[in-house]
């Protein structure tokens, strides 16, 4: 089974995707390495996924290794798209996905609505010896003023999914399975994959 290091420490990542990829041995690079801080200063999904996949391709010292990282975050029509790419550090630089969450759930409040079209986005890169390649995906929706459920992680129990009546955190996991931004990116990179 072809390996692929995930340059990620996002436990909720690590475990979707071990989900979504079960043709590859798939293994969190902090099981290989030390993890350090990787700095996501580039100004798109795109460009963040490669910053984490060539830092942790670089670390590994492997060249045979296959690299795959995630940028991904959740942008709210009525608050312009925000938070977008600083979803992990919306509530401030060391902010819990709880943070997170409800600082979105106030900030949709001060726009006077109890809820708002939204859209998660998810680049993935994958970084082999020889080539970069990046795909994404999308899962669109609508954030509502509360959270609701524990299923899933992040801002998961204040989004439903188009088409359903409920959140990511009440929906049955399989549900998200199906439709999620990481799902749609990863079912393109799997075409990727199979080519390597
Ligand atoms: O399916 C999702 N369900 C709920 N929330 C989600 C999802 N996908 C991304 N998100 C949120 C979590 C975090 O606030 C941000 C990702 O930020 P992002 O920098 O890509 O990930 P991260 O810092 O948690 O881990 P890492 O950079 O090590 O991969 O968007
Ligand atoms: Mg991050």
């Amino acid at each position: 089974m072809k390996r692929l290091v995930l340059a990620t420490s996002n436990k909720g990542k690590v475990r979707e995707i071990k989900e979504l990829c079960e043709n590859y041995e798939v293994v969190p690079y902090t099981d290989i390495i030390e993890p350090f801080e990787i700095v996501e200063d580039a100004d798109t999904f795109k460009e963040n996924a490669l910053i984490k996949a060539r830092a942790v391709y670089k670390a590994l010292g492997d060249e045979d290794a296959v690299v795959l990282a995630d940028d991904s975050g959740i942008s709210v029509d009525v608050l312009d798209g925000a938070p977008g790419i600083y979803s992990a550090r919306y509530a401030g630089e060391n902010a819990s996905d709880k943070d997170n969450l409800y600082k979105l759930i106030d900030d949709i409040k001060a726009k006077s609505v109890t809820s708002s079209p939204a859209h998660y986005t998810a680049a993935i890169a994958i970084i082999t010896k020889d080539k970069e390649r990046t795909v994404h995906g999308w899962m669109y929706g609508t954030a509502i003023t509360e959270a609701r459920g524990d299923g899933g992680f992040g801002y998961d129990p204040m989004f439903i999914p188009f088409g359903f009546d409920k959140t990511l955190g009440e929906l049955d996991n399989a549900i998200k399975k199906k439709l999620s931004h990481r799902s749609k990116a990863l079912s393109l990179a799997s075409k990727v994959l199979k080519v390597l």
